[in-house]
C-alpha cells in the first residue's frame, strides 16, 4: 500500500521484525485473549495479533488507513475509526479484561496514559511503545529527576518494566529519538491504600506542580496548603521542606490522607 506517513498523527511505522516479535512476546498472548490495539496504522502488529487472539479491537484515527484494515476480513476483528482519546472505551470493550498493545503516537502518550488510568479496570496487561524519555519517567524510582506525576500514578496500579529499547531505524520514517517498549502488569490491588483517587491525583499533581520547590510551597501553590501543614506532615513522618521527587509511593499515600483531612475535596 502506498501511504504517505502523516506527521500530525505521529506515524512512524514499525518495520523491524525483532521489535515486533519482542512486543508480542511481552504481550504473552493466549488464544482466549481479547486485545485492543490503538493506532494499528498499516497493520504490522494487527496481522501478528489476529491469529493469536480470540477478539481484536483496533482504533485508528487516519481514515486513509481504515480501508486497508477493514480488508482484513477476520470475523474477530473490529475496526473502530476515530480518536482513541475521544471514543468511549467502555462501549467498545464490553468483555474485560483486555490486553492493550500499541505503538503509540508520541504526541498523545501522556493523554492516553491518563485515559488508561481512568479505565484501568478494563485491562490486565499493557504493552506500549513510548519515546524513551517518557519510558524512563514511567519506570523511575524516587530521588531522580525522571520521577514525576506519571511515575507515581501508574506505579500505584501497575508493575512496570522496560522490555525493549528501540533505535530510530526500527521505524519508517525514523523518529528523531530512541523509544522504549514497556510492559504494564495490572496489580491485583494498588500498592498503597487510596481512599479517594481523584484527591490522590490532585495531591500528586500539586506536589510536582513546581518541582524545584519544597512540598510546603508547591502544595500551597496548588491550592492544598493550610495552617498547620508543617506539623501535620511531621506527624506522618514527612518533612515539608522536602521536594516531591524524593517521596515514595507510601509517602504520597500518607500525604494525601493528611491533606484530605484538612482541605476541602473540591
Ligand atoms: C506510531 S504509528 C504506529 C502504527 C503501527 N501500529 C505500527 O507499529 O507500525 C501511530 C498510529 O496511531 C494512529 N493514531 C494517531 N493518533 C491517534 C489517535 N488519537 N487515535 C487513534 N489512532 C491514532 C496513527 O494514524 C498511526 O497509525
Amino acid at each position: 500500500m502506498n501511504h504517505r506517513p502523516k506527521k500530525r498523527f505521529g506515524q512512524n511505522f514499525l518495520q523491524d521484525r525483532h521489535i515486533i516479535d519482542g512486543i508480542l512476546a511481552a504481550a504473552a498472548l493466549e488464544p482466549r485473549d481479547r486485545v485492543l490495539e490503538i493506532g494499528p496504522g498499516l497493520g504490522v502488529l494487527t496481522d501478528r495479533l489476529l491469529p493469536s487472539v480470540a477478539r481484536l479491537h483496533v482504533i485508528e484515527i487516519d481514515r486513509d488507513l481504515v480501508e486497508g484494515l477493514q480488508a482484513r476480513t477476520a470475523p474477530h476483528l473490529t475496526v473502530h475509526v476515530g480518536d482513541a482519546l475521544a471514543l468511549d472505551w467502555e462501549a467498545i470493550l464490553c468483555e474485560p479484561p483486555y490486553k492493550l498493545v500499541a505503538n503509540l503516537p508520541y504526541n498523545i502518550s501522556s493523554q492516553i496514559l491518563f485515559k488508561i488510568l481512568d479505565h484501568r479496570h478494563l485491562f490486565s496487561r499493557l504493552v506500549l511503545m513510548f519515546q524513551q524519555e517518557v519510558g524512563d519517567r514511567l519506570c523511575a524510582a524516587p530521588g531522580g529527576r525522571d520521577y514525576g506525576i506519571l511515575s507515581v500514578l501508574c506505579q500505584v496500579w501497575f508493575d512496570i518494566r522496560r522490555v525493549l529499547r528501540v533505535a530510530p531505524g526500527a521505524f519508517y520514517p525514523p523518529p528523531k529519538v530512541y523509544s522504549s517498549v514497556l510492559c504494564f502488569e495490572a496489580l491485583a490491588r494498588p500498592r498503597i491504600e487510596i481512599a479517594d483517587e481523584r484527591f490522590f491525583r490532585r495531591t500528586v499533581k500539586a506536589a510536582f506542580g513546581q518541582r524545584r520547590k519544597t512540598l510546603r510551597n508547591s502544595l500551597a501553590g496548588g491550592g492544598l496548603g493550610f495552617d498547620g501543614l508543617e506539623d501535620a506532615l511531621r506527624e506522618v513522618g514527612i518533612d515539608s521542606g522536602r521536594r516531591a521527587e524524593t517521596l515514595s509511593l507510601e509517602e504520597f499515600g500518607r500525604l494525601a490522607q493528611v491533606l484530605a483531612r484538612h482541605v476541602s475535596p473540591a
